[in-house]
């Protein structure tokens, strides 16, 4: 049942509305890529930017500097963690929310139809840009449910505790380790933990989210001649550094998802009969799904093996090739030292160390078989396990009352194909219950060109993430 001061809480969120989508702007319009050493100065201008927001709020923090690190052969200083507290009532439960406030790069070249880190809505009501539905949108709906219970005059019901970070799109270096050093201090009161920073299944249903795949990032270098050189003089009398990495590239997996790494699989948890029934009854539109990827390219065609290929199996995708000649025209170059990506999705009980073993083992022995006189060397830049959360806690119960209140339906139950590696570290340090809450649809294409969050989706969970914490302060534990 909605009480009378939810009610006055979702009729504020509404007359803020127009207020809450010109933040989102200017969030957005502040290129925060944590990838590319050019953009880190606006990662910092970004905490900065929530620093201010957090000032304007009354909410007191703590800004953690978390070290350097080496990116393009730079020595790079890495965004700090930032530590906030909304509520210190010891008569309240205390919730942790955490994001991120970096993103993934974005070029109109790509094939934006608008400028990426320009807000502009359109005719649909979709807020187009960077960031606006992973994760800006959401870190900033928490702030915006705070400043609508000021302006409504209502209470907050519990205590909040923040954690924003500045490199969760790049491994999130250095936040390990403050979690497990202030598990004791800055974080000693929470009672659970909430993230938003995934997507709903599919474009109408919520859901609330309870497991996700984890990562193991690497990166595969070949080179051999000391500078770029003229195909046509020195081609046929060299061993290309292109050839040996577009050969060890396609050793790792077939064009239908099968990896190709001896032993990969051997650890991926069996699936039960009870596991495989828990899949029939989630809402899941492959029609929907075909939308989201503006293709009908899915590997298979019905909705249980789709799911678990993308929940509960892992997977392999080739990114990129740094060092490759990729504009248009018709350059001879022969380049001579080219870098491949790759990234394995990981699932329980894979570990990512003897997944690492495998990767390195398996690509040496196919580097020799090449008999190249190249140098080879494989890296693997970041990895982290999957995560998966018990349902039945209190803390998913009150988030499915809050997206009955919201949404007038029940939520579905799902796992996620991404990788949030903070969200493991947070249960096993804290030893408290995480939830994923999400805001966005499963279309926004996230990490994609045109990514988007619709105005609607921004708003109800604003909404959302209000009623859960009224819930939560309802709840006996
Ligand atoms: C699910 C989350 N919003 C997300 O996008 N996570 C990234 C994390 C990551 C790890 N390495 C690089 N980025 C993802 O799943 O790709
Ligand atoms: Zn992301
Ligand atoms: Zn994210």
């Amino acid at each position: 049942m909605i009480t009378s001061t939810l009610e006055k809480y979702f009729n504020t969120v509404d007359s803020l509305e127009n207020l809450y989508v010109e933040r989102l702007k200017e969030a957005v319009a502040i290129p925060s890529v944590s990838g590319d050493a050019a953009y880190r100065e606006n990662v910092f201008k970004m905490s900065q930017w929530l620093i201010e927001l957090f000032q304007k709020l009354g909410i007191s923090y703590e800004v953690v500097n978390v070290g350097t690190q080496v990116l393009d052969n730079k020595t790079l200083k890495l965004p700090p963690v930032l530590l906030g507290t909304y509520g210190n009532d010891p008569n309240k439960k205390t919730i942790l929310v955490y994001g991120h406030y970096d993103v993934q790069p974005a070029l109109i070249e790509d094939g934006w139809n608008s400028p990426p880190f320009e807000l502009v809505e359109t005719d649909k009501n979709q807020l187009i840009g960077r960031g606006s539905s992973d994760d800006k949108g959401p870190i900033i709906g928490w702030l915006n449910a705070i400043e609508a219970h000021q302006k409504a005059g209502i209470e907050f019901p519990v205590n909040l505790k923040i954690c924003f970070e500045g490199m969760e799109e790049s491994g999130s270096e250095g936040l390990d380790e403050v979690i497990c050093k202030e598990a004791s201090r800055y974080f000693k009161d929470v009672d659970a933990v909430c993230i938003s920073d995934n997507y709903w299944l599919g474009v109408k249903k919520p859901c609330l989210t309870y497991g996700l795949r984890g990562i193991a990032y690497y990166k595969v270098i070949v080179s051999g001649p000391g500078r770029d050189l003229h195909s046509g003089v020195f081609g046929g009398t060299v061993h290309e550094p292109m050839t040996d990495l577009i050969l060890l590239l396609s050793k790792l997996v077939t064009p239908s998802g099968e990896i190709l790494i001896p032993g990969i699989n051997d650890d991926v948890a069996p699936l039960t009969e009870n596991e495989n029934k828990t899949y029939e009854s989630i809402e899941f539109d492959l029609n929907e799904y075909h939308d989201a990827i503006e293709s009908k390219t899915t590997i298979y065609d019905d909705k249980i093996n789709t799911l678990q290929h993308r929940w509960r199996y892992p997977s392999l995708s080739i990114h990129g090739i740094e060092g490759a000649f990729s504009a248009s025209g018709a350059k001879t170059v022969l380049p001579a030292k080219v870098l491949g990506k790759f990234s394995i999705r990981l699932v329980p009980d894979m570990d990512p160390e003897r997944v690492n073993a495998l990767v390195k083992k398996y690509l040496t022995e196919e580097f020799s078989k090449l008999k190249s006189k190249n140098s080879f060397n494989v890296e693997c830049l970041h990895g982290a396990k999957a995560w998966v959360a018990s349902p039945d806690h209190w803390n998913y119960i009150a988030a499915a009352k809050a997206v009955e209140m919201v949404f007038n339906v029940k939520p579905d139950y799902t796992r996620e194909g991404g990788s949030i590696p903070v969200t493991l570290t947070f249960q096993d340090a804290l030893n408290k219950n995480v939830l994923l809450l999400p805001m966005g649809r499963g279309d926004d294409g996230a990490h994609s060109t045109n990514e988007k969050l619709d105005r609607s989706n921004y708003i109800s969970g604003i909404k959302l993430f209000g009623a859960y914490l009224h819930e939560i302060a309802a709840t006996k534990i």
